[in-house]
């Protein structure tokens, strides 16, 4: 029900949102921050995440993309969802750090609403979701690749992606530290939580934490590849399957989402948590001076 009522929200506030084009059969819809293009005689659509310069989930992005996202659900012709980045070399720098730096606490929780709400829509999303990692990924961005269905990663030693939330001086809540378990194991997850730590595709793919590292250009040929592979398992098996592996971890979230968001809030809020984040934005400046 909150579920759904926040997705309400969503559409709501970006129902004057995007346009459309047909391009090659296949029909383009987009706003500013994500593009889809949207086969609907094959099934599939890839979301190309369009943020610039690094695709930081920003308020902003997290409702345009759930407004896309929900488009497709709403639309049983379509099966399968291709998640890349518009800009190779990024695939996301994770939750907007200015979204969560100097703002009062009604943005805070408005903010970590939006979170949650897209970790539940993809982690729950009845369709089968293809992650295709053209570019680095760490924290919320690793996160997001964390819900798909499957992972593959562009073959570039430049690229990482992790959860390293601990090396800002801020912790990786709950439920992005059980879907991280839950794919890498507790031990990794433990190890890698506490340092934070980032890693290039082939250490990536050895831990788990993706399925397939493969050349930079053949991400998007493998994530099809990959798509038909899963199409042709029957939906309503999958489906349930899907479910039976995810609902108990995602109702943990929405029986204490309330609780989530304020302890987000009083977290964030704090000073020396602001500071942190203050030190963090700086060394970003600094890396390009
Ligand atoms: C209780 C709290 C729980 C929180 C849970 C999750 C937390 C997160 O997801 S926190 C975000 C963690 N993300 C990162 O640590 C990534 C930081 N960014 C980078 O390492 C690099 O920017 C990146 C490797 C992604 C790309 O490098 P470049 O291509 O060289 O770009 P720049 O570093 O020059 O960045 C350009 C521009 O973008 C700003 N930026 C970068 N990341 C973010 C971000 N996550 N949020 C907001 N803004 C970001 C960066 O500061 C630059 O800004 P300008 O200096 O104004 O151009």
């Amino acid at each position: 029900m909150a579920l759904a009522a926040a997705g309400r929200v969503l559409l709501q506030a970006g129902s004057r949102l995007g346009r459309r084009e047909v391009v090659d059969g296949a029909r383009r819809f987009a706003n500013k921050r994500v593009e889809v293009e949207a086969d609907e005689a094959a099934g599939i659509a890839v979301m190309k995440l369009k943020n610039p310069p690094v695709n930081s989930l920003s308020l902003e992005f997290l409702t345009e993309f759930l407004i896309s996202l929900e488009k497709l659900e709403n639309n049983k012709n379509f099966r399968g969802v291709i998640l890349t980045s518009e800009r190779p070399g990024v695939f996301s720098a994770g939750l907007d750090l200015m979204e969560m730096y100097g703002r009062n606490p009604a943005h805070y929780a408005e903010y970590w609403r939006a979170v949650q709400e897209l970790w539940l829509r993809l982690y729950l999303s009845n369709m089968i979701l293809v992650c295709a990692i053209n570019g680095t990924s760490p924290a919320g961005g690793c996160l997001m690749a964390l819900t798909c269905d499957h992972r593959i990663m562009a073959d570039n030693p430049k690229y990482t992606i992790g959860l390293n939330e601990s090396q800002l001086g801020i912790v990786a809540p709950f439920w992005f530290k059980d879907n991280f378990v839950n794919t890498v194991g507790y031990r990794t997850a433990e190890h890698a939580l506490q340092l934070g730590l980032l890693f290039p595709p082939a250490e990536a793919l050895k831990l788990g934490i993706v399925d397939e590292v493969v050349p930079e250009d053949q991400v998007h040929s493998k994530a099809q590849s990959v798509m038909a592979q899963w199409m042709a398992i029957p939906d309503h098996s999958r489906q349930l399957t899907k479910n039976m592996m995810r609902k108990a971890m995602a109702d943990n979230l929405i029986k204490q989402r309330e609780a989530d968001i304020q302890n987000f809030v009083s977290f964030i809020s704090r000073d020396s948590i602001q500071k942190s984040l203050h030190t963090y934005l700086e060394k970003l400046k600094q890396k390009k001076g």
